[in-house]
């Protein structure tokens, strides 16, 4: 599988602002560089506070344009992911209509009427882990779905976890022009931080993109 990180940073560093709120970073071609990301993966992930926090569609919004470019017949929506060890995801939340298929990673301390509200919604319920969704099981459970192209989207904690489980491929960053500031606003990987060892980058390209930059990283192998 290849796993493609995406995020909008301010130039302080910060994906949205300390109340956490559904904040526009990117300008319109970056947006439209998202949505042809999407459109390019199998799947888009993001973790459960993004949900909680942006009600994200994670669909592909310009679907006639980029299913002409790929020559396919029909627009199709790429899967949506969400990683939600104990299912807090709402019911009626956007991700869970029917526009796009979803799975939902969860963990052995997912309750079962929760699950069943799952898939009563329609999403496909995987459990990896035991207090929290087991990031390399549970991609390789989608690898297994078929998703070999995944695109994560964020938040912070999710990246974070995936950077230290190893997962990442590559990172796309763009910076925009804006300071947001807030020393608990999310950054582009937050979690417990690394201390010892950390994943380290190689610098791909540097774009202009709106009235900010693109960085476009690869993941080095790590030696541990
Ligand atoms: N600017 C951007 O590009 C961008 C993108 C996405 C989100 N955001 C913003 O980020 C904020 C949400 O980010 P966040 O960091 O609070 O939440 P997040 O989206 O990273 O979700 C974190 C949650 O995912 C669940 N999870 C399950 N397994 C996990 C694992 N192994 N590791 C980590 N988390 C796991 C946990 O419940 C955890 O609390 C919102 O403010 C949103 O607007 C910005
Ligand atoms: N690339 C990017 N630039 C931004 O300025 C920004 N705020 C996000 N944020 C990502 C976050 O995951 C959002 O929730 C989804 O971008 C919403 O996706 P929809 O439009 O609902 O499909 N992403």
């Amino acid at each position: 599988m290849h796993v493609v990180v995406n995020a909008a940073m301010s130039a302080d560093g910060k994906l949205a602002s300390r109340r956490r709120e559904q904040l526009a970073i990117s300008g319109r071609e970056d947006f439209d560089r998202v949505d042809q990301l999407r459109a390019d993966s199998d799947a888009v992930m993001v973790g459960v506070g993004t949900v909680l926090a942006d009600d994200p569609s994670l669909t592909v919004k310009d679907a006639d344009r980029h299913s002409a470019r790929l020559d396919r017949r029909e627009p199709k929506n790429p899967a949506r992911v969400v990683a939600d060890s104990r299912i807090r995801t709402p019911p009626d939340a956007t991700v869970l209509d029917d526009d796009a298929e979803t799975y939902l990673l969860t963990s052995e301390a997912a309750p079962t009427d929760f699950i069943e509200q799952m898939e009563e919604a329609g999403a496909y319920v995987l459990a990896a882990g035991e207090d929290r969704v087991d990031l390399t099981t549970a991609l390789a459970k989608l690898e297994g779905e078929g998703i070999e192209r995944l695109m994560v989207e964020g938040g912070g904690e999710l990246i974070f976890s995936l950077f230290e489980a190893g997962l990442v491929d590559e990172l796309r960053v763009y910076i925009g022009a804006k300071v947001l500031g807030g020393r608990d606003a999310p950054t582009l990987a937050d979690g417990d931080g690394f201390v010892e060892s950390f994943p380290e980058l190689a610098l791909e390209s540097v774009e202009q993109v709106d009235d900010g930059v693109l960085l476009t990283w690869t993941v080095e192998e790590s030696d541990s």
